[in-house]
């Protein structure tokens, strides 16, 4: 007999520790300050804070295996033994590291976005001879230790079906292979789990299939159908929830529901159409139903009557209904109470992580006080947040002109060499930099003197690459904690927290800001600092800005407003940025928006629309600039290649984008041979502390040169810098000006045509390197 799921529960919680515990923790261990007893001590600790916290608040069912040294899916890799043979390690923790980060022996594997979140997870790598295995180990010991306070948890682990399909093919698969091939193989070992976790007598088990809210082929839901009739057959297994999160499983309802699993969650705020489909699925009603109608997104209180309401419509389509979340709350900071800093009215319309479990917990107590049987409310449509997209036109400026027109503007103004070189902003943020802005936010440190810091970290980062010979400078971002929120700081209509932290991955956190007005700015907010780097130089010094959709994503937004809506507040702002940097001299400016692909919907319906309002906002953005004014953007982890085109349509002059951590992948997409446009695919990881020589980026060099003509290329990092070292930036940027030196050197003479290199280098063939010359396809 199936113990009946307990009436209220989470599906996931914040990790890092309420003080980012973990976050220190890690970066002790990674520096050799502490030890592995430390830090798995650490874990520990917040695993029961959590448990503990969670039983506190009075709910009834509390999940385990959710806390992670780094990632879920890299530990669910590790679970079945999928890690490639350069990062086994003997302690399954340094294994973890040795994935996600590469160390001195081995590159990392790949990170990439999880979802539409700005959390990332590690890329595992699964070929056809992969030999996968049970290894239990984490999640039996967090049951048990779990188990010695007291507490029955329900495991959670990441599913079989999304984990194949979040995966890559590994080094050596052949063409065509798709790691879900391998399904039948990896259910042996999700049989051995669950087998495991049975003999530890837990009665549920969590299995999370977020895939499958993303458009799916037949041939993958008849997968799924066929994973969960195999792992329902198992005898003496726990009872099985199958949860989704990010959106409605749509078609694979039914799937689901056609299986003997015990339990299905739904994800009913962004998914909300799943409540129609839950209705008109028989299969549901001898299943239990996990409803998360508390948003595990957003920040703001649970409308209960609202969720109430769903609860009720939902009960007659299920044999019993459970109050959740509607994705694991690991997206969302701890505790809205230590927000003192908040203006009070605010607060009060905000749930962090604490409350919305409080929220789950009333929901239980209110949804059981209603008799079965009872008529269900009227429900209240739930307002979509993609809905009533209303791009507002573009203002009526002068538009730019095409880009072959400004390419060769921008030439004669800046003369720069092929293969110029520049950084993608940020500098390394040391620790007397953060201990200066502490102080300034302490009253310790006088604005004056704070400011006299800022400036003397901007001369060094001038100094630093002028002696590196860097082409195009960057003044560093040193008056920048983060890269949204320092544009949150100094608009009007958001506010920011003390202790919001949310992972991003592994170790790194962001603090949210939360969006909840009409925004305005005030006055110039990055142009005092660009025009400073500018006077120490006359080599050009890029103005640094963040895109509109980019500090929507990276925020918690108002849902009163549709968010194109939102998001054109955000480009006007900078478009009034962008002209006062412009006529206080910048002749470069670049607008990241790395998170342009973030946004985008799951499902295919709603991406063009979504991808015509994001391009828009950042032409609003951008396109009020000068001909002569050269605008980059930046995109990292965005999988740039599948929205290339969308990429074109920003109108910019030049993109830097990620790609040696995704090892050149870009590069062979064919649709960037036809990018006609200014293109940096990143010649070296920053995410990863190993320092590349020059030869390893001059490969990386030449590989672009084999997609690109060379007048297109540019030079340049994956990603901003303030992650590193000054002594890993140092050798790492010298490595790279050699690198474009060396291959300017022996490839580029030809096409060195001024202002008519772009149209020269496209069709001179001989702009390219000779096969024998261009060295080894990279890792
Ligand atoms: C995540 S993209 C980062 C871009 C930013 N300009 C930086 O260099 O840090
Ligand atoms: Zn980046």
């Amino acid at each position: 007999m199936t113990a009946p799921f307990p009436a209220s529960t989470v599906l996931g919680y914040p990790r890092i520790g309420p003080d980012r515990e973990l976050k220190r923790a890690l970066e002790a261990y990674w520096r050799q300050d502490i030890g592995l007893r430390e830090l798995r001590a650490t874990g520990a600790g917040l695993r029961e804070r959590t448990w503990m916290r969670l039983a506190e608040l009075g709910l009834a069912a509390l999940p385990s295996n959710t806390f992670s040294f780094y990632d879920h899916v890299l530990d669910t890799a590790i679970m079945v033994d999928a890690v490639p043979g350069r990062h086994r390690r003997p302690q399954a923790e340094d294994t973890a590291f040795a994935m996600a980060r590469g160390d001195e022996h081995a590159t990392p594997l790949r990170m990439t976005k999880w979802f539409d979140t700005n959390y990332h997870y590690i890329v595992p790598e699964i070929g056809p001879d992969t030999v996968f295995r049970a290894v239990c180990d984490k999640p039996v010991a967090e049951v048990r230790q779990a188990r010695a306070l007291g507490l029955t948890t329900r495991p959670v682990l990441l599913g079989p079906v999304t984990f194949l399909l979040l995966s890559q093919p590994g080094p050596g698969a052949p063409a065509g292979f798709r790691p879900l091939e391998r399904l039948r193989d990896l259910l042996e070992v999700y049989e051995r789990v669950l087998s495991a976790l049975a003999a530890e007598g837990v009665p549920w088990v969590q299995l999370d299939e977020p895939a499958l809210v993303a458009d799916r082929t037949p041939a993958e839901l008849a997968a799924t159908g066929e994973a969960y009739r195999r792992l329902g057959a198992l005898t003496g297994r726990p009872a099985l929830l199958v949860a989704s999160a990010y959106g409605e499983l749509g078609a694979a309802l039914p799937v689901l529901a056609g299986t003997p699993v015990e339990a299905i969650g739904l994800d009913l705020v962004r998914g909300a159409a799943d409540l129609d489909a839950a209705l008109r699925t028989p299969g549901l009603a001898a299943k239990t139903v996990v409803a998360g109608v508390v948003g595990g997104r957003e920040v703001w209180r649970t409308d209960q009557r609202r969720a109430l309401s769903t609860l009720l419509a939902l009960r007659p389509a299920a044999a019993r209904v459970v109050v959740s979340t509607s994705c694991s709350l690991l997206h969302l900071p701890y505790d809205v109470e230590r927000e003192d800093g908040l203006d009070p009215r605010l607060r009060a319309r905000l749930a962090f992580a604490e409350q919305k479990v409080a929220e789950v917990v009333e929901l239980a107590g209110r949804l059981a006080g209603v008799p079965a049987g009872s008529p269900a409310p009227d429900r209240h449509d739930p307002a979509s947040r993609q809905a009533a997209a209303d791009p507002s036109p573009v203002p009526a400026a002068p538009a730019r002109s095409p880009y072959p027109v400004r390419a060769a503007a921008q030439q004669a103004h800046l003369g720069l060499p092929p293969l110029a070189t520049t950084t993608i902003g940020s500098f390394p943020q040391t620790g007397e930099l953060r201990a200066a802005r502490a102080a300034l936010a302490a009253g310790r440190l006088s604005v004056e003197d704070y400011e006299e810091r800022v400036r003397r970290e901007i001369r060094q980062v001038i100094g630093l690459q002028e002696r590196l010979g860097l082409d195009v400078l960057v003044h560093g971002e040193p008056e920048r904690n983060d890269m949204v929120q320092y544009f949150a700081e100094h608009l009007e209509g958001f506010a920011v927290t003390r202790h919001g932290w949310v992972q991003s991955y592994g170790s790194r956190c962001t603090r949210p800001p939360i969006l909840h007005g009409d925004v305005r700015r005030p006055e110039p907010i990055t142009v005092r600092w660009t025009r400073y780097a500018q006077s120490l130089t006359t080599r050009p010094v890029k103005g640094m800005l963040t895109g509109p959709v980019t500090i929507a994503a990276w925020s918690f937004v108002r849902e009163d407003l549709p968010l194109a809506r939102v998001v054109a507040q955000i480009a006007d702002a900078v478009r009034q940025e962008v002209a006062d940097l412009e006529a206080a001299g910048t002749a470069v400016i670049q607008v990241d928006e790395p998170a342009l692909r973030e946004l985008m919907p799951l499902r295919a319906a709603g991406q063009a629309a979504y991808l015509a309002w994001a391009v828009g906002a950042y032409r609003r953005a951008t396109g009020g600039a000068g001909d002569r004014t050269q605008i980059h953007t930046h995109l990292c982890y965005s999988d740039a290649g599948q929205i290339l085109q969308a990429i074109d349509a920003l109108d910019a002059d030049v993109t830097t984008v990620e790609s040696a951590r995704s090892h050149g992948r870009l590069l062979a997409e064919p649709a960037v041979a036809a990018f006609a446009r200014g293109l940096g695919p990143g010649v070296y990881d920053i995410h990863s502390p190993r320092v590349p020589d020059a030869a390893e980026v001059a490969g990386g060099i030449e590989a672009a040169l084999r997609a690109l003509p060379a007048a297109e290329v540019w030079v340049n990092p994956d990603c901003g810098l303030k992650t590193r070292t000054y002594r890993q930036v140092e050798s790492a940027l010298a490595a790279m000006v050699e690198a474009a030196r060396q291959v300017r050197a022996a490839v580029v003479p030809l096409s060195r045509a001024g202002a008519g290199a772009t149209a020269a280098g496209r069709s001179g063939a001989a702009a390219r390197p000779s096969a024998a010359g261009a060295g080894a396809e990279r890792r």
